[in-house]
């Protein structure tokens, strides 16, 4: 029901967030079963088989395996049934926790704590205790890479860029070709960390100045209900579960539609088995394993970008680092949403993002999106984070 005054999609993120009683998940559109929905839902061909040396590389499928669909009305929005092996799974959340959230790249503890030690190595606390704080790796809500989003001015600065890692702008260029973007070019990425009662609130991402390019995200961990809007606020949604390794292509049409995570879903009956297990045992096919008791400590050959290494190598998480990744998932969802922020040739002006004071101002109410100063609400409130957000 649409309270007057009041848009579908806030209508059914405030639906989908509920807690008591919790929603009737009935539906929500699982892409899993997408031969259920032939009125919704069509099979779609991507152009990737020429990528599938590339794709095992980084953690993917062959991707002539991969299954991909389009929505009905929704041109341009194309939904990847998780096309990652378990292996790669393990190897992207890793990275996601252990080393994206090293600086240089910015993330929501920086401006509370400027000096903020290793994130990683605070680890996820034995008990629950609420008397004991919260880790810092409990407290990390968002991290960008390569042009950092400024959650303030909306806008990206050529001054204020780090190196995107070669990883993931070599997975997102393989997406985005095998969905018809063999030019795009990865230069920033958001990262999302969603706790079990976090949410991002109803927004557009177009902030990018080339949005010809496409909006390319993926997600590990518990599943999640996500909202895709229309073109305008007060548009209907369509509930979709987006589960582990399922991967969402925007563009076209779809890249300025409203979109929201109103509600990440209890890991008892979502977490892939490949990502439960306290420590990586050699997976029956293909002969992988995410690491080996005792592996090294910074075994990264891929993100130096060694030649020939891959995400899917049998070392590629030591087991160690593989059970902190595990206790994390238990309650969590990884999202990366990488975009291409300007034409080739386009210069991204130089703006120097604003002192970290001045972005209290940023956390707002649940009301609104990108363009008018909500959008990645992502704490239990719903509210949007800030620099200052220590979520
Ligand atoms: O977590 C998701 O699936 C969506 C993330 C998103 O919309 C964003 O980062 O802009
Ligand atoms: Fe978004």
């Amino acid at each position: 029901m649409v309270e007057p005054g009041e848009e579908a999609m806030r209508q059914l993120f405030k639906f989908y967030r509920r807690r008591c009683p919790a929603p009737d998940l009935g539906g929500v559109l699982d892409l899993r079963e997408a031969a259920r929905h032939p009125d919704t839902v069509y099979r779609t061909r991507l152009e990737a088989s020429a990528l599938d040396d590339e794709a095992q590389r980084v953690g993917l499928q062959p991707a002539s395996q991969w299954r991909a669909y389009g929505l009905n009305g929704y041109p341009g929005f194309i939904f990847i049934v998780n096309p990652f092996l378990p292996s790669g799974q393990r190897f992207w959340v890793r990275q996601c926790l252990k080393l994206y959230p090293r600086k240089p790249n910015v993330c929501n503890l920086d401006a509370h704590d400027p000096q903020r030690d290793d994130v990683w190595a605070s680890g996820i606390r034995a008990g629950k205790s609420p008397r004991e704080p919260r880790s810092l790796l409990e407290k990390l809500r968002w991290v960008t890479l390569g042009y950092h989003y400024n959650w303030d001015t909306k806008r990206y600065s050529a001054h204020h860029r780090s190196s995107l890692p070669v990883e993931v702008s070599a997975l997102a260029a393989i997406l985005a070709a095998a969905c018809g973007f063999p030019t795009f070019c990865a230069e920033a990425a958001i990262l999302n960390f969603y706790r079990a009662d976090s949410a991002l609130g109803p927004h557009v991402d177009e902030s990018e100045l080339d949005l010809s390019q496409p909006l390319v995200s993926f997600s590990f961990g518990c599943s999640a209900v996500f909202l895709l809007g229309g073109l305008r606020r007060e548009d209907p949604a369509l509930p979709i579960f987006m589960h582990s390794g399922d991967v969402m292509v925007m563009s076209g049409e779809s890249r300025l539609r409203y979109h929201a995570v109103p509600r990440i879903l209890d890991s008892g009956g979502t977490l892939p088995e490949c990502l439960r297990e306290p420590s990586c045992p050699r997976e029956a096919a293909g002969g992988e394993a995410g690491g080996e008791a005792g592996g090294h400590a910074e075994p990264d050959p891929l993100a130096r970008g060694d030649p020939g290494a891959s995400a899917t190598e049998p070392d590629a998480v030591s087991a160690a680092d593989w059970e902190v990744c595990a206790r994390y998932l238990r309650e969590s969802r990884v999202n990366v949403t990488v975009r291409q922020v300007a034409a080739p040739g386009e210069a991204v002006p130089n703006t120097e993002p604003p002192p970290l004071h001045q972005n209290a101002a940023a956390i707002v109410t649940q009301q609104g999106g990108y363009n008018d100063g909500d959008a990645h609400n992502h704490d239990e409130e719903g509210h949007r984070h800030s620099k200052e957000d220590t979520g």
